[in-house]
């Protein structure tokens, strides 16, 4: 007889780490109706709107993020970290779940701690190639690790990971728009090359001053571009657009809801290489140039991109160099048809399918034995 389990799912910070949450909570609900699904997230992050606007619960803890810089600063950090723990244990132990399930990012860390510590299964999933600090603290606890890339043995027990591919949102998959429509519903030309430029879920400095450094050279190139700036960047943006006069090849924006028709609009794209980012691209075998950003734990942005790069599946400027190739690359490359091709049919050889069902099979499987062993 089919089960009913209780989930919970933790973590956030960034689009990276709550949107392949998501995916795989809807995967849980399409094979499992009856299953009850609680988020854990971090108060004031962007998990604590994305995730009701999915249609799922979610209770925000109060924890922060260490300050690597300013060490005294910690302090209050650490009495956040035991006031999330607390909390974690509370909500646990009212939920009940009968598996945790960690996406990385802040929350994950007290949430599936408690959970390990009270005997609840957890499984973590891993987006990069380079294994965040959080998940390999909780590695040695879970049952099972998720992971996208091959070689993740250097940070996890091998007999523990499955190499699933990272979740990503259902609904990017098969958009019934087509390609002219897509541009038209941005503002654009469809009769024109089209470039979608996106500095993962938060923006990009680095991508926005190219643009804004060059909007007289995408005036004159022919080419049009949907340029998605981050919360933080889109005044400054946009003031430099007012102060460039007349453009219409440029739709701007902070944030880009509907990222299927942004990529269906798009002839290539400019990207960070975020994982969530490289597996959407992965599977719409969408011609790519990767600007890694140096900003990140370990520089694992650069290992996700060369991951695609050595395979002849993406192309690679680094973060120092955009400023003087990264625009001329993209409006040279756009008008390449061979290249396009090329690059779409090496980059869809690396796509993961059924990432989000396989790791629901998983959490499931981790959920029924539990209620197994504890007569539930
Ligand atoms: C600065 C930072 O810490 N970045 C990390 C963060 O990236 P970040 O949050 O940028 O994550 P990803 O590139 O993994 O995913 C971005 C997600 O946001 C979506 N999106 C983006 C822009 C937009 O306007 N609309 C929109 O919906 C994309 O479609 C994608 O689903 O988590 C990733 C996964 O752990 C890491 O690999 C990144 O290094």
């Amino acid at each position: 007889m089919e089960e009913s389990i209780k989930v919970i799912i933790s973590g956030g910070g960034t689009g990276g780490h709550i949107f392949p949450a998501v995916s795989i909570a809807n995967a849980i609900k399409a094979q499992h109706p009856d299953a009850r699904i609680l988020f854990v997230g971090a108060e004031g992050r962007m998990e604590m709107q994305r995730v009701p606007a999915a249609g799922y619960d979610i209770i925000g803890l109060p924890v922060a993020g260490f300050d690597r810089k300013n060490l005294w600063k910690n302090v209050g950090v650490i009495l956040k970290l035991i006031r999330s723990q607390i909390k974690a244990r509370k909500v646990i132990k009212e939920f009940r779940p009968d598996v945790a399930v960690g996406v990385g990012g802040y929350a994950s860390g007290p949430t599936l701690k408690v959970a390990g510590a009270m005997g609840i299964p957890t499984l973590i999933q891993e987006q990069n190639s380079y294994a965040g600090v959080t998940n390999k603290l909780l590695a040695k606890q879970a049952r099972k690790i998720c992971v996208a890339y091959e070689g993740m043995e250097r940070f996890f027990d091998k007999d523990k990971i499955i190499l699933t591919g990272n979740p990503v949102r259902q609904g990017l998959l098969n958009p019934a728009i087509s390609r002219e429509d897509a541009i038209r519903s941005f503002g654009l030309d469809p009769q024109k090359k089209t470039v979608l430029l996106v500095g993962g879920s938060l923006g990009a400095r680095t991508l926005n001053n190219c643009v804004m450094q060059g909007l007289d050279k995408i005036k004159q190139s022919g080419v049009q571009f949907i340029w998605q700036t981050g919360k933080i960047y889109i005044d400054e943006a946009r003031a430099a657009v007012a102060r460039a006069g007349e453009m219409p090849m440029l739709y701007v924006s902070d944030f880009i809801s509907d990222m299927a028709t942004a990529y269906r609009a798009a002839d290539l794209v400019i990207s960070r290489a975020g994982a969530g980012s490289i597996s959407e691209l992965c599977l719409l075998a969408k011609p790519v140039i990767l600007v890694p950003s140096p900003n990140v734990a370990e520089d694992h942005q650069t290992k996700n991109a060369l991951a695609l790069v050595n395979k002849n599946a993406a192309l690679y400027v680094k973060d120092a160099e955009a400023g003087g190739r990264l625009l001329d690359t993209a409006i040279e490359t756009v008008q390449q048809a061979g290249t396009l091709n090329e690059l779409s049919t090496n980059i869809a050889r690396l796509a993961f399918k059924d990432s989000a069902n396989i790791i629901a099979d998983e959490v499931y499987k981790l959920a029924v034995n539990y209620k197994k062993e504890h007569g539930r």
